[in-house]
């Protein structure tokens, strides 16, 4: 199937999917409000006791272990255990992978309940969750996606499942195929939960396409694309936050199309 980014768009605000966000409450109102403003319809519910009824009625369910604990983890496994069963795509966000040996251990859990549809990360994060050698500052990367193609190539391998990178440039890898996506503004790593709105985005993306590697890189171009408008008009991190939502509602998407850097290969 040929990539076709204004179409991924116009499906998206066509069918409005419902996204169930499992994610960390230090971007749950930043993420709902990107998913609204992009087309899709958020909600966030982490109780073990809802988990399997919310994701039954989602288009796609995002889990994010931000900031996690142990009740949450408990939704998250019900969550991921119903998605696959009803094939609904699944993206994980793992954030702080390689940061402590609590999350390493969860991560194992999560990976072992279902696999994810779409892995995406920051580099260290794919690094770590490949078994690279290597430790998380926090949830911040220390490591540029470039580095991290290996790894997000046999964890691709390893589970099935498409691996997104964010960075500089986004790199997206399922199996042999990859794709670099460019743009984007350095502000955007001076905001929390970018990537995890990246995240987000994939989960509205995978809802509505049979394909989640064009998911994947829908949404990181969408990602970059409105960093870069948000940027023309707000130079400064409070002011870009609110740029970047309304870039988000704004663009149109013949528009989204004509300024995405996107490019394909195959490994
Ligand atoms: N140097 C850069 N130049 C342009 N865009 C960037 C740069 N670094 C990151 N981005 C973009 O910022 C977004 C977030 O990526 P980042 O790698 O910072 O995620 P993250 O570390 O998971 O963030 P968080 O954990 O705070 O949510 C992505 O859309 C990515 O393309
Ligand atoms: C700052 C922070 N700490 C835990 S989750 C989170 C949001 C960005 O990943
Ligand atoms: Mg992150």
């Amino acid at each position: 199937m040929e990539f076709n980014l204004a179409n991924n768009l116009h499906s998206l605000r066509a069918s409005a999917p419902l996204v169930h966000n499992i994610t960390n409450y230090v971007v749950m109102n930043f993420t709902a409000n990107a998913l609204l403003a992009i087309g899709a319809s958020p909600v966030m519910s982490h109780a073990a006791e809802e988990a399997e009824d919310m994701v039954s009625i989602a288009g796609a369910l995002v889990v994010n272990i931000g900031t996690l604990s142990p009740e949450w983890v408990k939704g998250m496994k019900l969550a991921m255990r119903k998605a696959a069963q009803t094939g609904r795509p699944i993206i994980l966000d793992p954030v702080g992978a390689g940061a402590t040996p609590y999350r390493n251990a969860v991560l194992t859990e999560l990976l072992e309940t279902a696999a994810p549809t779409i892995i995406r990360g920051n580099a260290s994060e794919i690094m770590a969750l490949a078994g690279t050698n290597i430790q998380t500052k926090g949830v911040d990367s220390t490591a540029s996606s470039a580095e991290s193609m290996e790894a997000a190539k046999a964890l691709s391998l390893k589970y099935g499942s498409v691996i997104s990178v964010s960075g500089e440039t986004d790199v997206i890898v399922s199996g042999t195929q990859a794709a670099f996506v460019s743009g984007g503004v350095p502000l955007m790593t001076k905001i929390t939960g970018m990537g995890c709105t990246a995240s987000a985005l994939a989960g509205a993306f995978a809802a509505v396409s049979s394909d989640p590697f064009h998911a994947a890189v829908s949404a990181a171009a969408a990602m970059s694309v409105c960093g870069e408008l948000a940027y023309r008009s707000a130079k400064l991190p409070g002011s870009f936050q609110i740029a970047f939502l309304d870039a988000l509602a704004d663009i149109s998407p013949a528009h989204l199309a004509e300024l995405s850097k996107v490019k394909f290969t195959s490994l």
